[in-house]
């Protein structure tokens, strides 16, 4: 199975829940969003599902590996092989460019394609997301949607084949916020999965199924943008 299942999830910290019998089964070609109220723990579900953390009881499978049997630094891995993980805010190295924060990965990272593959895909990215003008330009420059943006390129220069979004569009301009859902769309139609939390109606209308995330697991909502 290339997709990912989530199986009766939770987290707690110390002796806090935050939610529990969390279950969420996304195929490829699949679009889903995450809601919820501030603090009901969506980035702490993203950041278990990309492997940043562990749940502290619960399951999930992701192209038929049980993940939850991983170390982190097996999780670690796993993301930089097969994730794209859009955090809220990008961390940036101060002193490199544009150009040279999106191919850090592909620096660090198992180059499973020839350097071309990489380049011509950063520029079509890049096109995409208007930053052509800016690839040399330092990071120190740019302002935080940009930045954002740069972000979201870097997560998926390596074609991944889950894209984990958390909040990808919340420092964006409605136009640009476009940009990204239009790309996101594209990458599901070619078989990819996309989990995004968003506060952002607009964004979670685009997506296959919405939830809303609560302490006792997620609950399918109906969106009247
Ligand atoms: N490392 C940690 N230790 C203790 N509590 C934590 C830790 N990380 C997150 N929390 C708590 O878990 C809860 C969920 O946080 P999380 O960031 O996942 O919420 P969220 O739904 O993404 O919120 P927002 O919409 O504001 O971004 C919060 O109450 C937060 O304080």
């Amino acid at each position: 199975m290339d997709g990912l299942k989530v199986e009766n999830l939770s987290k707690s910290y110390l002796n806090r829940v935050i939610f529990e019998q969390v279950n969420l089964t996304i195929d490829s070609g699949q679009m889903v969003a995450v809601m919820g109220k501030s603090g009901a723990g969506k980035s702490t579900l993203l950041n278990i599902v990309a492997g940043l953390e562990k749940a502290s009881d619960g399951v999930y499978h992701y192209l038929s590996q049980n993940m939850s049997d991983k170390s982190l630094s097996q999780l670690a891995k796993m993301r930089g092989r097969h994730m794209g993980y859009i955090s809220q805010q990008s961390p940036m190295v101060p002193k490199l460019t544009v150009k040279e924060n999106i191919l850090v990965p592909y620096w660090f990272g198992k180059r499973d394609k020839t350097e071309s593959v990489y380049m011509d895909h950063l520029q079509v990215l890049s096109e995409w997301f208007e930053l052509k003008n800016l690839l040399d330009a330092p990071i120190s420059q740019l302002s935080g949607g940009e930045r954002q943006r740069v972000g979201i390129i870097r997560a998926l220069l390596r074609q991944p084949q889950l894209v984990v979004a958390d909040e990808p569009t919340a420092a964006l301009d409605a136009t640009t916020a476009h940009l990204v859902t239009n790309c996101f769309t594209e990458l599901k139609q070619d078989g990819k999965i996309i989990l995004i939390a968003t506060h952002n109606r607009e964004v979670a209308a685009k997506c296959d199924r919405v939830y809303e995330l609560h302490s006792d697991g997620l609950i399918p909502v109906a969106l009247t943008v």
